[in-house]
């Protein structure tokens, strides 16, 4: 059944739309969810997608649309400089005007590039978010979009909202085990930040990935209703929002540090996690019980210690390098208790110290 999720944002609200099948009906969901037909559709998606789900896409759509697709490499290492310049060209050849439509087909990666394409192609078009992962019930929802920076990740982006997110969740039976670790990740930091009794639901339920047909209907309705009510409340990060960002400080170094695509966006944010809870158990001097939810996330198959091989001085700059550093002093999200989050100030030499520690 049909379920939708409303995000609110002042100036632009939409809905989630939730169900199976809806990969066949992209062209009645269009009509519904539109206040103006598209001129033209242009449809983003990936090299492992798109022999999976294109066609059943294209088939949804009415025949007299004009409708152009482009195929990208499968994986992190896409959401460069050099491919975002190359859908740049495929929309200008296709000749995207701005009542065209860009729809990202596929997981996080598609959508934060496709809709970093949406948000400059001329100044902004409409966007739609088809997510193909587990992990893209975040990514789909709140409208940041970005590529990354050999530097540090999601440096170039912008706040692009989509018009809708339609999310069909039978295509998340061909995701490789390893994907529903990464997505699963994104699942249990909205409880951990924000809502102790769905972190306590999950922790009962979720013993085995893939997670239990049983269970996905209200595990996705209630993960994607906290980002959506947080980024509701605060779409530009100004307070809240950061809270989103737990586990990303060291996650989004050791991507860098390690190059891109070398463990997955959750895999690299469970570790910055458990960095996280050692770091707040010394701020708030308080018991988080690491080692339950370490023994949880190793059981579903997690690596919660940082690679011996990453060079932690590397890491510090990096961490350095994110988005809520403020004046050179490095900002992390802690946690003051399950579900309870904040972001605070943290000396460098204290990070550096259980940095190496492992
Ligand atoms: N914008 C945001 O708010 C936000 C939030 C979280 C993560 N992200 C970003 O999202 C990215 C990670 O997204 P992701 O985990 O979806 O990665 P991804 O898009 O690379 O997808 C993971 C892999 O699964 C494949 N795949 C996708 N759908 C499939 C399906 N249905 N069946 C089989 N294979 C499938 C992809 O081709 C890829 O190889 C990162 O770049 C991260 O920074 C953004
Ligand atoms: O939506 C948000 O806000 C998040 O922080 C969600 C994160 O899971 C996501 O990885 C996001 O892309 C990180 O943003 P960044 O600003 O730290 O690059
Ligand atoms: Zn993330």
């Amino acid at each position: 059944m049909m379920k939708t999720v409303p995000v609110n944002i002042e100036h632009h609200a939409y809905k989630v739309y939730l169900d199976k099948g809806l990969r066949f009906r992209l062209g009645e969901l269009l009509k519904n969810s539109l206040d103006e037909q598209p001129s033209s559709i242009f449809i983003v998606t990936d090299s492992t997608v798109a022999p999976l789900y294109l066609e059943d896409v294209l088939n949804g759509l009415p025949d007299d649309l004009n409708v152009t697709t482009v195929t990208i490499d499968s994986g992190e290492q896409s959401k460069s400089f050099k491919e975002y310049e190359y859908l740049l060209t495929e929309a200008l050849k296709a000749g995207l005007d701005r009542k065209s439509v860009l729809i990202a087909l596929g997981g996080g990666v598609v959508g934060d590039i496709a809709g970093f394409v949406a948000a400059t192609y001329m100044r902004g078009i409409r966007f739609i978010q088809m997510p193909t992962t587990l992990l893209a019930q975040d990514s789909s929802v709140g409208g940041k979009v970005a590529i990354n920076h050999p530097l540090g990740k999601n440096m170039i982006g912008a706040f692009q909202q989509p018009e809708a997110v339609y999310y069909d969740i039978e295509m998340l039976a061909t995701l490789p085990e390893k994907e529903w670790r990464s997505g699963f990740a994104e699942v249990f930091k909205h409880g951990l930040i924000l809502n102790e009794a769905f972190y306590q639901w999950l922790n009962e339920h979720v013993q085995q990935l893939p997670i239990h047909d049983q269970y996905m209907n209200e595990l996705l309705a209630r993960s994607i209703a906290i980002k959506a009510e947080v980024v509701s409340k605060d779409e530009r990060e100004q307070g809240i929002r950061a809270y989103l960002n737990l586990g990303h400080t060291l996650g989004h170094a050791i991507e860098s540090v390690s190059g891109y695509g070398t463990l997955t966006h959750g895999e690299a944010v469970v570790i910055g996690i458990v960095f996280a809870m050692k770091i707040s158990e010394k701020h708030y001097q308080t018991d988080l019980k690491i080692s339950d939810f370490v023994d949880w996330v190793e059981s579903l198959g997690y690596e919660t210690n940082i690679p011996s091989n990453l060079d932690r001085s590397k890491l510090l700059e990096a961490m350095k390098k994110d988005k809520k550093t403020e004046a050179g002093s490095i900002r992390m999200v802690l946690l003051k208790k399950v579900g309870e989050a904040s972001v605070e100030k943290i000396d460098e030499k204290l990070i550096l110290s259980i940095l190496n520690e492992q």
